[in-house]
């Protein structure tokens, strides 16, 4: 198969300013992959390059299968769909207009413009104008502009910035149908609760480079950060300090009946045998570190700490 994004030694140079640096990245059809970064890491520059609105000053980008700031531009522009970052409209048109004047403008069937609109879920709010529309609803509208005419690649800039947790979930769960169809979905983000279930794999930019690549299994294995395990029950005594390499395992009492652990992956079964075997252990919760955990951790490597540390003396 051949990748939908392909780029080596990708870089964009301003002068002294590095916006991107050496860029190597291939995304197959049907992944959805998170470009992640702190301001200025060089998200949007990712994608506007993969648009063509940018043009390498080294290495090589290919967009299905040609380079998108050449002659294959006219050819991407209809397989390409686009979300900007602050996406805005004609706050006076509807929404059935502000879609069907895009459709305009892209060339593209309006019959595809109601179909669009239930896709997103705003059929019933279409005759409505978009100012009445709340965030979440703009952002639906906006998703619906990037889908005219079918793409095979979506890019998404920081769709979720402003939306509650719902309208967050509701809106990862449309891109979880595209992704279904065979879309393939790059998403930038630095709001990252509610994003884990919905990507394939991660890429973690840092003042234009990358720091990390690769699926939450491969970035928790290459990071080896503790794992946090609760347990619940009456504690008759025990010291769990006792009895581990401390740079492994760390404890702290949450409350009465609640100890929490910090667990190095090497140590997980030890502990999770040792716990079994207590007899006031009465429940186990084990949490793998989140994808805020993993970026916390990738993005400041020199002081980067376990998402517990916590007081080593547990009676
Ligand atoms: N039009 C521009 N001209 C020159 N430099 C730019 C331009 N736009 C962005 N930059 C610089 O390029 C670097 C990467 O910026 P970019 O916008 O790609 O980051 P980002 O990760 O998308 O950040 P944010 O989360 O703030 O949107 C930054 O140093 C930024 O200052």
């Amino acid at each position: 198969m051949n990748p939908v994004i392909e780029c080596h030694g990708l870089t964009l140079r301003h002068g002294t300013l590095t916006r991107l640096d050496a860029l190597d990245l291939a995304v197959n059809e049907g992944e959805v992959l998170a470009l992640l970064g702190h301001n200025g890491a060089g998200k949007t520059t990712t994608m506007k390059l993969i648009l063509g609105l940018l043009s390498p000053s080294a290495g090589e980008l290919k967009v299905l299968g040609g380079a998108p700031d050449g002659p294959h531009a006219e050819t991407l522009r209809r397989r390409l769909g686009y979300l900007p970052e602050n996406v805005s409209f004609y706050e006076q048109l509807s929404g059935r207009e502000v879609l069907t004047y895009f459709a305009r403008l892209k060339r593209v069937d309006r019959r595809q413009v109601d179909s669009l609109l239930e896709r997103v879920g705003l059929i019933e709010a279409s005759s409505r104008r978009v100012k009445t529309y709340s965030k979440g609803m703009r952002q639906r509208l906006g998703l619906a502009q990037a889908l005219l005419g079918d793409p095979q690649l979506l890019l998404l800039d920081e769709p979720t910035t402003g939306l509650d947790p719902a309208a967050t979930r509701d809106f990862y769960e449309t891109v979880r149908e595209l992704r279904e169809r065979g879309c393939t979905v790059l998403l930038s983000s630095h709001v990252l609760p509610g994003v884990e279930p919905y990507i394939d794999r991660a890429l973690i930019l840092g003042a234009g480079r990358q720091l990390a690549l690769g699926s939450l299994e491969e970035l928790r294995a290459e990071a080896a950060l503790p794992l946090t395990v609760r347990a619940r029950g009456s504690w008759p005594g025990t010291d769990w300090s006792n009895g581990w390499d401390e740079t492994r395992v760390t404890a702290r009492h949450l409350n009465g009946h609640t100890l929490e652990l910090g667990v190095h992956p090497s140590a997980k079964m030890a502990v999770l045998r040792r716990l079994a075997d207590s007899p006031g252990v009465e429940d186990i919760d084990v949490m793998p570190p989140t994808l805020e955990h993993l970026y916390a951790h990738f993005s400041a490597p020199v002081a980067s700490s376990p998402p517990l540390h916590a007081s080593r003396g547990v009676s």
